[in-house]
């Protein structure tokens, strides 16, 4: 496989995610990748929205290049961190999703759910996500656009009742 695409991230995640979030982290320490811990760092009910939002922010203001977030199921992080202009979230559990979301989508936040997947397969698909890099394709590119146009559309107002 090509050298890795990606070498810096932040990651966050949950109570529910937390075991797999420090596995996560070892992982990323033997692939010798850079990474801030944005938190939770126990098992103590957390709300995940807090993480994605931190996650989130380190990758907006350039402090990391990408993102993993880790809840239960891997929605709730998605939804989260979607809502934030400029990150592409997605819950991924295959490989083929992960490097294609990055090399068709610009995706820049790989979502987890450690009560869904093992970290053996997580492991993996955290490999497909570091490889992959986006090479747009003029179709591809013209996608982004649009949402990208949706996203200012929102932020202008474009959307609420009148
Ligand atoms: O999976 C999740 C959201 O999609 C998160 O991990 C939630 O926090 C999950 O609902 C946690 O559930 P819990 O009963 O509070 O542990």
């Amino acid at each position: 496989m090509d050298a890795l695409a990606c070498q810096s991230l932040a990651i966050g995640g949950d109570h529910a995610g937390f075991l797999m979030k420090s596995e996560l982290a070892e992982y990323l320490s033997k692939l010798s990748v850079q990474f801030v811990d944005c938190g939770t760092h126990d098992e103590a009910p957390a709300d995940f929205p807090v993480f994605a939002e931190k996650v989130s922010e380190l990758i907006l203001t350039g402090k990391a290049e990408r993102g993993i977030l880790v809840c239960g199921s891997g929605v709730g992080v998605s939804v989260a961190a979607n809502k934030i202009p400029g990150i592409r979230a997605s819950l991924c559990h295959d490989t083929y999703s992960a490097h294609q979301g990055v090399e068709h989508d610009d995706m820049n936040v790989l979502c987890l759910g450690a009560r869904v997947i093992g970290p053996a397969l997580a492991f993996e698909v955290v490999k497909a996500f570091l490889h992959a890099q986006y090479t747009p394709q003029p179709r591809h590119q013209k996608r982004v656009d649009l949402i990208n146009a949706i996203e200012q559309k929102a932020l202008d107002g474009g959307y609420s009742a009148t």
